[in-house]
């Protein structure tokens, strides 16, 4: 459950701009100049390594960690008439128990989709097996026949939205049933499912979970998607969820993630920056494909053809994976959702999760204990002590953090765009694969060998 905590951002533009540390760490002090310069030196005696010698190319970014972000030329979406938020309508942003930092949105609902209180959109329009089956027009009661009155047995998840049910509608389609909750105090929920159904109705694509509708009526709040079935990507890191998942479909699922993100800054007519990119929001199927989840905080990404370079809103998203240029600007843009990928990433070859309140200080966040391994050339120590180090394992790691430093650069204008992500991780696949085989040629010719020595 959310719950206003610690956090309060109003935004203020005299202080966007100040070189204050942020809480996750990422200040001048602690991570910038002196420290990587440090490490920067002792990486230059290294030898010409190429990977290392990437990774202080790009450490370099550190060191301009916090200078004035954006040059004066820059437009913010807020600049535009169209998109000028309703005024008084930001607020301070609070974090929750959960360290998920939430606020009044003053842009997410700012489109209410056309229609009544029931809602069907295109996407409902199909079955669960992709026919053309007509709109599923839920009613308060196909919702009580499908979940047996909400009943605990089907609940499958809990989140700061509400509840989560599993359920089967009339026509065999098996669903996820998300019922808000119907607390007063959650006046911020309405602007995430507003935002959830809107975007959810733009967007088809594998990678993505399906919409089938939504039904609002009364203090009920429902949004019914697809089911699916295999648990959360952070559950499966944690091996709550049966076995350790191995590096090849570590980076087959953050292929999957990048297509979909891809998806929604390039292939839509009106880009989507998520928001809220992280391993609980990352759903797979029996077959370990990746869908993203979780539209609550997603928000139209400027419109660069006229310009605008940054929506300024108000920073959402989870503790851990958010941008810190965001944090302190509060200029959204595409490369906020790169640098909490980039979060994912380390996560994935770590194992670990982003913030990890129970390591020692300088290994707590998980994203600036692993860069500075991988910038001090030991990258080996990053990787998850459940897997194996194979030589296809230690490449794809090395490989894997490169890219990760660059998604974390300080400066957005620094980070690679998810397209270029998703190619950089189908190139460290197909190294992965053919160094995989030829692992496996050289360990069976040797046990080969050693049979016939037997023999
Ligand atoms: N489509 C789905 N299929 C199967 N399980 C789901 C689905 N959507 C959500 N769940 C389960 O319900 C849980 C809560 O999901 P939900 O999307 O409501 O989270 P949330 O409210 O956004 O949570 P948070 O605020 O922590 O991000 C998930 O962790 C997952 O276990």
């Amino acid at each position: 459950m959310k719950s206003p905590s610690t956090y309060s951002r109003p935004r203020s533009s005299g202080s966007a701009h100040q070189t204050t540390p942020d809480r996750f760490g990422y200040s001048s002090s602690s991570y910038a100049s002196s420290e990587v310069s440090a490490i920067q030196n002792q990486k230059s005696n290294s030898g010409g390594n190429p990977v290392a010698a990437a990774a202080r190319s790009v450490a370099a970014l550190f060191v301009s960690c916090f200078t004035p972000p954006e040059a004066s030329s820059s437009k913010s979406f807020v600049d535009s008439q169209e998109f000028k938020a309703p005024s008084g309508s930001f607020v301070s942003s609070v974090c929750t128990v959960e360290y998920r930092v939430v606020s009044d949105a003053s842009g997410a609902g700012s489109h209410r989709p056309r229609g009544s209180n029931r809602g069907i959109t295109s996407s409902s329009y199909r079955s669960a097996q992709g026919k053309e089956a007509g709109p599923l027009n839920f009613t308060m009661e196909d919702i009580f026949q499908a979940t047996r009155n909400f009943s605990p047995t089907f609940k499958v998840g809990q989140g700061g939205f509400g509840t989560v049910y599993k359920a089967k509608l009339q026509d065999g389609t098996v669903v996820a049933i998300k019922r808000a909750k119907k607390s007063l105090y959650e006046k911020h929920l309405g602007v995430e499912f507003q935002s959830e159904i809107q975007t959810l109705s733009r967007v088809e694509h594998l990678n993505l979970v399906k919409f089938y509708g939504y039904l609002e009526q009364e203090d009920e709040r429902i949004i019914v998607v697809e089911y699916v079935p295999n648990g959360t990507l952070r559950e499966h890191l944690d091996c709550i969820r049966g076995n350790i998942l191995d590096l090849a479909t570590r980076l087959d699922i953050a292929i999957d993630v990048a297509h979909a993100i891809t998806y929604l800054h390039m292939y839509i007519d009106h880009p989507i920056i998520h928001r809220d990119i992280k391993s609980s929001n990352i759903l797979l199927t029996e077959n370990f494909r990746a869908k993203v989840a979780d539209f609550g905080f997603a928000r139209q990404a400027p419109d660069s053809d006229s310009g605008v370079t940054h929506v300024s809103t108000q920073v959402k998203g989870t503790a851990g994976y958010l941008d810190p240029e965001y944090l302190k600007t509060y200029q959204l843009t595409e490369k906020s959702d790169v640098y909490s990928f980039g979060v994912l990433l380390v996560e994935l070859i770590s194992g670990r999760r982003p913030i990890e309140p129970k390591f020692e200080l300088r290994e707590r966040i998980t994203a600036k204990w692993a860069m500075k391994k991988f910038i001090e050339g030991d990258a080996i120590s990053v990787l998850d002590p459940r897997l194996d180090h194979t030589a296809a394992n230690n490449l794809a790691l090395e490989k894997t953090l490169e890219l990760a430093l660059q998604c974390l650069a300080p400066r957005r204008q620094s980070r690679p765009n998810m397209k270029k992500c998703a190619e950089i991780l189908w190139s460290i696949r197909k190294d992965y694969r053919e160094l995989s085989a030829s692992d496996f040629r050289s360990l069976s010719s040797t046990s080969h060998r050693s049979a016939s020595i037997k023999d």
